[in-house]
């Protein structure tokens, strides 16, 4: 299907008293995928005001916490973060702003093929069948080359009218990788490691992805999805979504809705983070649906570790588990697999340890 004319599917009007046609074939997904939600996720509110000052017994508490639901079903949220709230509505301004833009011009930022910056419309350039209801941008974050990365991405890419854009999002980002990293120090101490640092240096030097998530509405919400079911392929997700809702959880054997809350930051165990616990810190199964009456956008931000760092659990929980569950890998390889051999779904960890070891063996 021509892009622009699966944008106008996208953005189509909804006319009072005009019948909409019906949904493209290649936007509806398969019934399994489709199941109703029953009810709503009882995330575990994590305060990190005490952790972030150092205060060793509330540090404590929330490791235990965050220890409970990493290995139930790896979903948790936080409160006092430390992130104003003034720069994540700014953030938002600024990707309603991008998503405005006419959609030939939205278009002419799109994607190349194999790379995972710019704009994608439904990802119609690398799929052909359950086609997401969404548009995206992602762009890139790393700073350990002391350059202003986002800021330099939208004056050069997008050009000097999203000048502001990328101020915002290069102050957007430093605020989620300094979370993340101090989120990865939490993962340590719940995890019990005698170096709350432990898993700090994966992540220094890494490249992490931002992906701005816009909805709009559709016409027939039920037959399709924003993000199909899946487990993010990346470490851990920072996600902020606005007042709409549509995120939805898999847990106890159920889709469970996750009530928006404007204070606080999802954060979601990603495969990557699987492998670096043994498995035991499960990757959040999730997807996101759509609504007739209102577009929805969310903030997501992948933490990644550097690409070249070779990603194995600490040997104190191999040795207390007894095996080593997955390969020694890198997030170079498992970005790959995403990239070029395999739609990122509710499998994806163990599909790539398959293809990975079988492409080893091959050598
Ligand atoms: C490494 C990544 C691949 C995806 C973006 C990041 C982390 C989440 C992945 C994704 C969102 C999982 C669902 C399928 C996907 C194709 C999507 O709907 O966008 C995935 C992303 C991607 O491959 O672009
Ligand atoms: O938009 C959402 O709420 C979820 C998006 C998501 O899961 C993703 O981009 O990986
Ligand atoms: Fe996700």
């Amino acid at each position: 299907m021509d892009s622009s004319l699966l944008l106008s599917t996208l953005n189509q009007e909804t006319v009072i008293g005009v019948e909409p046609p019906h949904l493209p074939t290649n936007f509806v997904w398969p019934m399994e995928d489709l199941v109703d939600a029953h009810g709503e996720l009882e995330v575990p509110v994590v305060n990190l005001s005490g952790f972030l000052t150092g205060d060793d017994e509330a540090t404590w508490c929330v490791a235990k916490l965050v220890h409970r639901a990493c290995l139930s079903h790896g979903f948790f949220q936080v409160i006092n973060h430390g992130v104003d709230p003034a720069l994540i509505a700014q953030a938002y301004a600024q990707m309603d702003k991008f998503f405005r833009v006419p959609t030939q011009r939205k278009l002419s930022f799109s994607k190349k093929p194999g790379l995972l910056w710019g704009y994608s419309g439904a990802h119609v350039d690398r799929f052909s069948s359950k086609l997401p209801w969404k548009e995206t941008l992602s762009f890139p974050y790393y700073d350990h080359t002391f350059e202003p990365v986002v800021a330099n991405y939208f004056n050069t890419t997008l050009g000097e009218d999203f000048q502001q854009t990328g101020v915002t999002f290069q102050k957007y980002c430093k605020a989620m990788k300094e979370l993340g990293v101090k989120l990865t120090e939490l993962l340590a101490i719940s995890l019990g490691l005698k170096d709350r640092l432990h898993y700090k240096e994966l992540f220094e030097e890494g490249c992490s992805i931002m992906r701005c998530n816009y909805y709009p509405p559709c016409h027939q919400p039920s037959l399709t999805l924003g993000t199909g079911p899946h487990c993010d392929p990346t470490s851990i997700t920072i996600l902020h979504q606005d007042q709409v809702g549509g995120l939805q959880v898999f847990a106890d054997k159920r889709w469970k809705i996750v009530q928006p809350r404007s204070d606080a930051f999802i954060v979601n165990i990603g495969d990557t983070f699987t492998a670096l616990s043994n498995g035991r810190y499960k990757s959040c199964l999730h997807r996101a649906v759509v609504n007739s009456y209102k577009e929805r956008r969310s903030l997501a931000f992948f933490l990644c570790p550097k690409e070249d760092k070779i990603l194995r659990p600490p040997q104190d929980i191999v040795r207390i588990d007894g095996t080593k569950h997955f390969p020694d890998f890198t997030w170079s390889d498992l970005l790959l697999f995403t990239q070029k051999h395999y739609r990122a779904d509710e499998a994806t960890l163990h599909n790539f340890t398959n293809w990975f070891l079988s492409s080893k063996t091959n050598k």
